[in-house]
């Protein structure tokens, strides 16, 4: 597949080159203003299950080049949905040490220190997340703006080992925790569709955007920001892996609908 990042000769402008998608409609992420919000009284609390992992279970953290990621059971889902998501992995999006603001959406133009994506796939019709990736149905993202402040401790319990995967490809195996700890309250969200915010951006993603935020400290957040490669170890130049965000989008005719009122 043809190599993309987030800035130079690969960056977002060329995307589309190679991934078509990234050139085309519904696209994420987006600027969540006012006007594009309608109140959805339907819309619940978004209903987790098996998210409370046991320290038994070893989770893959990894360095994909891209983002940290760290894979999920499929038994992780999301019961609210018109179907059944099952979890696959989830990662984020940061700024760099110096310019710590790395949101994708940003709402009301304020972009925050980061965001946090939990990638779910359609498991009622697909059976696993490659044949999901490109169906219309196929994905749901839930996402989390992250801010600077409190230290988080549930953030920590694979943070801790993020200098064991420096480097492109590098993994490692981490004990279970809840990973509930590392979203706020799921009542009130922002809902609209999308899609996937990197290549191929396939316009399959039912995108749940919490409204309110969850807290890093400063300090985890620099180790964030400052201990990852999206080059492999053995490369002579190596390149430091941060502002891995997408710029917002064009929303065109589409509407974000809230689970919530003012
Ligand atoms: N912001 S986002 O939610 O759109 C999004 C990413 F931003 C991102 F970086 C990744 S990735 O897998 O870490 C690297 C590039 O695919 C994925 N991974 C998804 C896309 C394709 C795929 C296939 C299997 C497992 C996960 C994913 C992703 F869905
Ligand atoms: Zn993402």
């Amino acid at each position: 597949a043809a190599k993309w990042t987030y800035s130079g000769a690969d960056g977002e402008q060329h995307w589309p080159k190679h991934f078509p998608y990234c050139g085309g409609t519904f696209q994420s992420p987006i600027h969540i203003t006012s006007d594009l919000l309608r109140f959805d009284p339907t819309l619940g609390p978004v209903t987790l299950h098996n998210y409370n992992l046991p320290p038994t279970e070893q989770l893959t953290l990894g360095n994909n080049g891209h983002s940290v990621q760290i894979s999920l059971p499929s038994r992780m889902h999301i019961s609210s949905l018109p179907h059944r998501y099952s979890a696959a992995q989830l990662h984020f999006h940061w700024g760099s040490a110096s310019r710590p603001m790395g949101s994708e959406h940003t709402v009301n133009h304020k972009q925050f220190a980061g965001e946090m994506h939990v990638v779910h796939f359609n498991s009622e019709k697909y059976p696993n997340m490659s044949v999901a990736v490109d169906k219309s149905d196929g994905l749901a993202v839930l996402g989390v703006l992250i801010e600077i402040g409190e230290f988080s401790p549930a953030f920590d319990q694979f943070l801790k080992f993020i200098n064991g995967i420096k480097y492109k490809g590098q993994k490692v195996q981490v004990p279970g925790f809840n990973v509930q700890d590392l979203l706020p309250r799921l009542d009130e969200y922002y809902r609209y569709d999308g899609s996937l915010t990197t290549p191929p951006c396939y316009p399959s993603v039912l995108w749940t955007l919490f409204r309110n935020t969850v807290t890093i400290s400063r300090s985890q957040f620099v180790s964030l920001a400052t201990a990852l490669f999206s080059s492999h170890a053995q490369d002579s130049t190596p390149v430091p892996l941060n502002t891995n965000f997408r710029k917002p989008q064009e929303v065109d005719s589409r509407l974000v609908l809230v689970s919530f009122k003012e």
